[in-house]
């Protein structure tokens, strides 16, 4: 069993310009990737964890998502970086697309998503870390087992910390902290 750093995608590895889906529009975190380089040489497998309510809201494809995250995957591998898995949840309840308005077990706060790529990688769940930029993204960690979930405040999300405290303001500042304590 191996610990991984679980990462939700908008707002903590890119900026959160809402219901991104374009490699173009794509725009890394300053210092995100080197975060994430980090994490992978302290021996953390690395596996995003992404809500994509566009895809039920019909504003984008899974083929155009799989198109976005093919060309991440590239990206990072061109700077010595392993994507371990990219786990995303297309459902939304009120979606307008039918087959993907469900109230599934995957949309965080549910923790479907980290569930299942914890079983298919053989992931330690209690030595794991999780950063989200949301309270969503914490609840989903703290209730799959994950032993700790780091709330980010990003300008894109002030109100995202919803009564929790925010306990830095980037994926850096916090891979910094935890991999230095
Ligand atoms: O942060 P992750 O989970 O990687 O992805 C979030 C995105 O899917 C979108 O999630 C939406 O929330 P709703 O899904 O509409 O509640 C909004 O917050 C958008 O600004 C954001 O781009
Ligand atoms: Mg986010
Ligand atoms: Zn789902």
């Amino acid at each position: 069993m191996r610990p991984a750093a679980f990462l939700d995608r908008d707002g903590v590895i890119n900026l959160d310009h809402g219901y991104l889906y374009r490699w173009e529009d794509f725009e890394f975190v300053p210092g995100s990737v080197d975060a994430l380089r980090r994490l992978q040489a302290a021996g953390y497998a690395l596996v995003i964890v992404t809500n994509q309510s566009g895809i039920a809201r019909g504003y984008y494809d899974e083929a155009a998502l799989q198109a976005l995250h093919d060309a991440l995957r590239h990206h990072l591998a061109s700077q010595g970086i392993t994507l371990a898995a990219i786990e995303y949840c297309p459902h939304l309840p009120d979606g307008t697309v039918a087959r993907y308005a469900i109230d599934c077990d995957c949309r965080k706060p549910a923790p479907g998503m980290i569930l299942r790529s914890a079983q298919a990688l053989g992931i330690d769940l209690a030595a794991s870390l999780m950063f989200g930029d949301k309270t969503s993204d914490i609840e989903a960690a703290e209730r799959a087992g994950v032993g700790r979930a780091v709330l980010l405040a990003t300008d894109a999300n002030p109100a995202a910390a919803k009564g929790r405290n925010p306990e830095f303001t980037s994926l850096a500042d916090a891979v910094d902290a935890l991999l230095h304590a």
